[in-house]
């Protein structure tokens, strides 16, 4: 194509390729959510219906992007996680959010209707927002992850006390603010369980933990793994052939693609399933 004379604008374009051989997190929230829940009647603190419709959105953005290597999700948020060999779009910043942006927000319009059927969507619809942070090592992952996770968990713990207060305990928003100031999760716990009778621990998992969206595989070699000592130790970044990258692309597009509400600061969630952070994905299930 012959150059016009419009085509310096080209170069007003900022390169944004992410940092090389680090992990990708792209976190993506909904926005204005807190009004948007009040206009569909979210059921506070939790919503079953919103966090399940969540979860389906985050499932089919996997399914569309099989380098996603594992998904969490609390409230209106979702954090998506790219291998650090991740070549997706030359690692262009805008590319990767954007893309899982309106994907993600296409798929929460899309489900709506089989999450609320008696409750049609109308504008202002829902959107999302999202940026990309770069992890360089597996543990500053890892705490990612874990910062998310202890986040979810105290969040809904004060949530929960917060509105057994006010919907069975008779309290305003105020006085429940009030009785809650300075108290500890152990006081929390004590308030549910001798006001209203609730054991903190038995409260849907969902609520206590959030979603993890990961790809369900056998590992390859079943047994003890240390999943972040053996992925660190790989300092340079790993080399794959074009076939093998490839063929490791088709596998994990075809692996079942699993929602679990478990712990992922425990260490051994990572160790279970080392093709989480290792370059090769496990062997998929074969089925029943
Ligand atoms: N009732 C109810 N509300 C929810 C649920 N999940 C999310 N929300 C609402 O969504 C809000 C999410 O918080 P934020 O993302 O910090 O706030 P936001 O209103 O979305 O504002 P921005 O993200 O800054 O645009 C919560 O504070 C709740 O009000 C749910 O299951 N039930
Ligand atoms: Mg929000
Ligand atoms: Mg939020």
């Amino acid at each position: 194509m012959a150059n016009s004379q419009y085509e310096y604008v080209k170069q007003f374009e900022q390169p944004d390729r992410l940092l090389p051989n680090t992990w990708i997190v792209i976190r993506i929230d909904g926005r204005g959510f807190t009004k948007f829940a009040s206009k569909y009647g979210f059921e506070k603190p939790n919503d079953r219906r919103a966090l399940e419709l969540m979860n389906a959105a985050a499932r089919a953005v996997m399914s569309e992007l099989p380098d996603i290597t594992i998904a969490y999700g609390v409230s209106d948020e979702y954090s998506f996680v790219f291998h650090k060999s991740c070549s997706l779009f030359d690692r262009r910043s805008s590319k990767l959010v954007s893309t899982i942006v309106s994907t993600f927000t296409a798929y929460y319009v899309h489900f709506w209707p089989s999450h609320f059927p008696n409750t049609p969507l109308s504008p202002p619809l829902p959107s999302f927002d999202g940026r990309a942070v770069c992890y360089p090592t597996v543990q500053n992952l890892q705490d990612y992850m874990s910062w998310r996770q202890v986040d979810c968990h105290i969040n809904n713990l004060y949530n929960t006390t917060f509105w057994a207060l006010i919907q069975q305990g008779g309290m305003d928003a105020t006085e429940a603010e009030k009785k809650l100031k300075g108290t500890l999760a152990a006081d929390k716990n004590e308030i549910l369980f001798s006001q209203f009778g609730i054991n903190y621990n038995n409260e849907p998992e969902m609520y206590k933990k959030g979603s993890v969206v990961f790809r369900d595989y056998e590992p390859v070699d079943p047994g003890t793994h240390n999943a972040t000592a053996e992925v660190d130790n790989m300092a340079r970044p790993v080399q794959q052939s074009k076939t093998q990258a490839e063929n490791d692309k088709k596998k994990r597009a075809k692996a079942p693609i699993v929602v679990e509400h478990i712990s992922i600061i425990n260490r051994d969630f990572w160790d279970r399933r080392p093709w989480l952070l290792s370059n090769k994905p496990g062997k998929i299930p074969k089925e029943p």
